[in-house]
């Protein structure tokens, strides 16, 4: 799809900027604008040369009209912050990635918007290597297409048509990258204590975390199966699952999903 629309990304920070910078990589003809609070720290987590401008403030974009406009301020911020950017919406396809926040409010923040969508991605989308899941009820098939754009640039996306389901999309893919960065730090500790010098353990762990991930990128087996190859029969990977396993692995995972996804329906009230 060739794009030559005005993108505006509200909120350049770790995630808006690196779908900013991502867009603007795919889609060279395409203006890509971002305004955020804090400029000089935008500017800071944009590429070195990232053709992405940032501004302060939405009033520095007078005369500018976007075709497309990213939400991706704190879900508590949308409140105070939406106010000022409802003119510069009217002509464009809206997607927040805020998590919690509902369509209907932020229709209602946006004065009735009717070309809205919610996606989740996660901070992976900064390697190009994100995983997204949209809802857009009603959207027609160019804001649709807009929308996979927009992620495809960054990795991976997926639609769902029930909105509760962004919500546990938000616990398992939107939160999920830091449950495999604990489970490294984890890891890597646990090396250190069987007696490997800290700096080689996270090493050991970390690209061990690369190698699992570059494997179920190339490997279409379930992670079941892929799980099964490193075992050999009454070997070190048996006994180590089986004490991972057995020792609480399945509801220490359940009970970080649940967590987040309560946490998502409060921010809906933030
Ligand atoms: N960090 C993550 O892994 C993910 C975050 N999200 C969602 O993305 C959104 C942003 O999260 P992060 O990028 O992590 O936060 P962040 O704090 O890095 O970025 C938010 C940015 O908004 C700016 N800002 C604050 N008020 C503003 C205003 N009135 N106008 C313009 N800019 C303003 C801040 O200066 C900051 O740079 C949140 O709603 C979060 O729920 C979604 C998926 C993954
Ligand atoms: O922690 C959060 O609320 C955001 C949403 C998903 C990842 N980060």
């Amino acid at each position: 799809m060739v794009v030559k629309n005005n993108a505006l990304i509200v909120g350049c920070g770790n995630m808006g900027a690196a779908l900013a910078a991502g867009y603007a990589r795919a889609h060279p003809d395409a203006r890509v604008l971002a305004v955020d609070a804090d400029p000089a720290r935008a500017r800071a987590l944009l590429p070195a040369a990232s053709p992405v401008a940032v501004c302060a403030s939405p009033a520095e974009l007078a005369g500018f009209r976007p075709d497309l406009v990213v939400l991706a301020l704190k879900p508590q911020l949308l409140g105070e912050a939406l106010a000022a950017y409802r003119p510069l919406c009217a002509g464009a396809l809206v997607v927040s990635i805020a998590a919690g926040s509902a369509l209907s409010r932020l229709r209602e923040l946006l004065g009735g918007h009717r070309r809205l969508a919610r996606a989740m991605p996660n901070l992976a989308v900064a390697a190009g290597a994100g995983m997204t899941t949209l809802y857009g009820p009603g959207l027609d098939a160019a804001d649709a297409a807009l929308c996979e754009a927009l992620f495809a640039a960054v990795g991976d996306a997926a639609w769902v048509d029930d909105e509760a389901q962004i919500d546990a999309a938000t616990a398992v893919a939107g939160s999920g990258p830091a449950y495999f960065f604990a489970l490294v730090e984890q890891l890597a500790a646990a090396g250190a204590a069987a007696g490997l010098p800290p700096a080689l353990a996270e090493r050991l762990a970390r690209r061990t975390c690369i190698g699992a991930a570059a494997l179920l990128a190339a490997d279409t087996r379930a992670a079941g199966a892929l799980k099964a190859a490193v075992c050999s029969p009454r070997g070190t990977t048996e006994a180590g699952l089986a004490a991972l396993e057995g020792g609480g692995l399945a509801p220490a995972v359940a009970a970080a999903v649940a967590a987040a996804h309560r946490r998502a329906h409060e921010l809906a009230a933030a």
